[in-house]
């Protein structure tokens, strides 16, 4: 569990983060969003003790993690997977880091299978694809087991085969218990990577919540839900404030675009009614609308502040 309280950062003149709250709980995957320059990085590095907060704190299972020795073992974090020494080896590398966090050196060739660069173990670092180095960063998150994850861009440089490998590998630490947070600016990434978001924009909360509630945010966020028990699903939702709107159907039942309600809600109501669903989907567009929606000032604010043209 990560509990961030009223943090702020900054530097000289610029807020990078302010006033900032969440948490970030256990076996579930949490998606960290924001336009490049929110505060992503600099929240990361707070949270791992490596900057100093201005003002508010933040504890990882109840501690402050420069609290913790031996810290490989409590949390594992990539940030940048090029920050590594390019001269060594990849079990060098490894080897390396389990000594400073006192792992028995038997982890390295475990996570170096679990990434899938045992062929690569005694290649050095400097030849390696981007991709290879954030494998090898995420060997490093594994080493010594650790209750909590934090992953900064980390499909950044993949192939397709790479990020299904690492959305399976952040599944499986999940569903292991694990508090898994991993960021990203772009929402396509993680619409098939996270359960729940935290979504920020020029150092702010924007939300934090799950998918499907962020989702029925945006204006023209939509759910699209088949049944055939039309007339009676309707009136329920439009009692509970949705807006229901008919659609061409194919095959069986009635075809509904629900706004204003979430998937989550819209399945809650039915279930409660007893009235059957033989599809319930968030269009794929409607995350991606509320997170540009939610946060375009924010990236307005970072056009103008670059001087790109708007
Ligand atoms: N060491 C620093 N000194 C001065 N300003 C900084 C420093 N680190 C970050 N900033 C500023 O703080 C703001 C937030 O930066 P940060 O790197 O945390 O954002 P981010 O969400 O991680 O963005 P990106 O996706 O582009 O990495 C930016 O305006 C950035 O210029």
């Amino acid at each position: 569990m990560i509990e961030v309280n009223e943090l702020t950062k900054r530097y000289g003149a610029t807020t990078a983060v302010r006033n900032l709250s969440f948490t970030v709980r256990p076996g579930l995957v949490t998606g960290f969003l924001g336009p490049n320059g929110a505060g992503k990085s600099t929240t990361l590095r707070m949270i791992l003790g490596l900057n100093e907060p201005t003002g508010g704190s933040v504890t990882v299972d109840g501690r402050p993690f420069r609290d913790r020795p031996r810290g490989l073992r409590h949390v594992g974090a990539l940030l940048d997977a090029s920050d590594v020494h390019g001269g060594r080896t990849a079990a060098a590398h490894l080897a390396a880091l389990a000594r400073g966090n006192r792992i028995p050196r038997a982890r390295v060739d475990e996570v170096l299978r679990e990434v899938g660069l045992t062929a690569a173990a005694r290649r050095r670092i400097g030849g390696f694809s981007l991709g290879m180095k954030q494998r090898l960063g995420i060997a490093g998150t594994l080493l010594g087991d650790p209750p909590v994850l934090l992953f900064d861009e980390p499909l950044n440089g993949l192939d397709p085969e790479g990020v299904k490998w690492v959305r399976g590998l952040f599944r499986r630490l999940a569903a292991e218990g694990r508090t898994v947070f991993v960021s990203s600016h772009l929402m396509t990434e993680m619409e098939s990577t996270a359960d729940e978001l935290v979504v920020i924009g020029r150092g702010e909360l924007i939300a934090a919540e799950s998918l499907a509630d962020f989702a029925a945010r945006g204006t023209r966020a939509s759910v699209t839900v088949r049944t055939r028990a039309g007339v009676a699903l309707t009136e329920l939702l439009t009692a509970e404030g949705g807006d229901v709107r008919p659609l061409a159907a194919d095959g069986p039942g009635e075809l509904f675009a629900v706004t204003g309600l979430s998937s989550t809600r819209v399945a809650e109501l039915a279930f409660e009614h007893r009235l059957l669903l033989d599809e319930l989907t968030t269009s794929r567009s409607s995350l991606e609308e509320a997170f540009m929606e939610l946060t375009a000032d924010s990236v307005e604010y970072g056009a103008t502040e670059h001087g790109a043209p708007r």
